[in-house]
């Protein structure tokens, strides 16, 4: 099973949240089991010799990847999560996304200074969401140069931003033209 496949079984969903948007459906990719498995077994080819603390993932589509392969890696996984979810002492960020802002919290004991920590999402569009959970580690004393996708859309400049903030993104598959 390859990226290809991945990229076969994501639906594109016209005009959604907004007019101009196409958005690409990540659930169809969890409902196929070949898919979703191919997609922690070529996280985990690219991430195992790298030796992570943790694994963190951003709410809500960043949890149903970067769980299962933090359990692959034999690591924790720490939730970065919208406003007042977590219960304990948090960091917060601000951020814009392609249809809106919003805003992502991380338990302030939840990292340790020098905390090597591999970031996870669904889907990397303008790196804003994976940029903020970066800040956020950054901010508690971790290390983040590495960021693993399903998908990414490579016209909304996502990886150009990740790289300037000193990230390395991987993604699976790629869609043009949004
Ligand atoms: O690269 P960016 O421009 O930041 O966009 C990508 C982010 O947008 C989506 O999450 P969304 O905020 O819609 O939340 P959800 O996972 O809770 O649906 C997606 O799951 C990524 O986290
Ligand atoms: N076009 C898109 N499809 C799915 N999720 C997204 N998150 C940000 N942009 C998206």
């Amino acid at each position: 099973m390859t990226a290809e496949y991945i990229k076969s079984v994501v639906k594109s969903v016209p005009d959604y949240p907004k007019p101009g948007i196409v958005f690409r459906d990540v659930t169809s990719v969890l409902e196929d089991h070949k898919a979703f498995s191919c997609c922690i077994s070529l996280l985990l080819e690219k991430y195992r010799p790298m030796n992570f603390d943790k694994v963190a993932g951003t709410e809500a589509r960043g949890f149903l990847f970067g769980a299962p392969l933090a359990i692959e890696l034999g690591i924790g996984f720490v939730p970065v999560r919208k406003p007042n979810k977590l219960p304990r002492e948090v960091v917060s960020e601000s951020y814009d996304l392609e249809y809106g802002t919003d805003t992502l919290e991380i338990h302030k004991d939840a990292i340790q200074p020098g905390d090597k920590v591999l970031l996870i999402d669904d889907l990397l569009a303008t790196g804003g969401t994976i940029g903020a959970s970066a800040k956020l580690i950054r901010h508690l004393g971790g290390e983040v140069n590495h960021a693993g996708f399903v998908i990414g859309l490579p016209d909304l400049g996502g990886r150009e931003k990740l790289t300037e903030l000193g990230i390395d993104s991987f993604t699976l598959c790629e869609f043009d033209g949004d």
